[in-house]
């Protein structure tokens, strides 16, 4: 019988910023960088012959020119991503990921070790 699955695949990218909105005297309002993690989950079905939901590579090669696009590059010059807090950069990545990834389930954006958003298309 056939079951359902989610499938994931971990990008990274450096990438400078700074938080144009935050209060006077945030930290986040200077100019830094992150190694930035992205997830990226898919959804679907177990083909019965494949095995598989979707081919990880499917996920690679719909990544490959946002990773282009954030990679080493400063994000507030990144049309939209004005503003590049890592809900605004989940959002921005699902809506182009989208339209090539239509059983995209969730992006998880990793700033720091410690820090991330997750975003489910709502
Ligand atoms: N909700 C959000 N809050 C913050 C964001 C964000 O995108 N969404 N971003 C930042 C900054 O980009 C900051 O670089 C990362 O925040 P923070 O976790 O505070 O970073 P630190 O590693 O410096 O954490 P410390 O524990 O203070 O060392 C801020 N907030
Ligand atoms: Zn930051």
């Amino acid at each position: 019988m056939t079951h359902t699955a989610e499938i994931y695949r971990e990008f990274t990218f450096e990438a400078a910023h700074r938080l144009p909105n935050v209060p006077e005297g945030h930290k986040c309002a200077r100019l830094h960088g992150h190694s930035y993690r992205v997830e990226v989950h898919v959804s679907g079905p177990v083909g019965d012959g494949t095995g598989w939901v979707q081919d990880f590579g499917d996920l690679k090669v719909a990544f490959k020119p946002l990773e282009d696009q954030l990679d080493h590059h400063f994000l507030n010059e990144v049309v939209g991503l004005e503003n590049p807090t890592s809900e605004v950069l989940a959002k921005w990545i699902w809506d182009r990921l989208s339209v090539e990834l239509p059983n995209l389930t969730e992006v998880r954006v990793r700033e720091t070790c410690t820090s991330g958003c997750i975003y489910r298309g709502e």
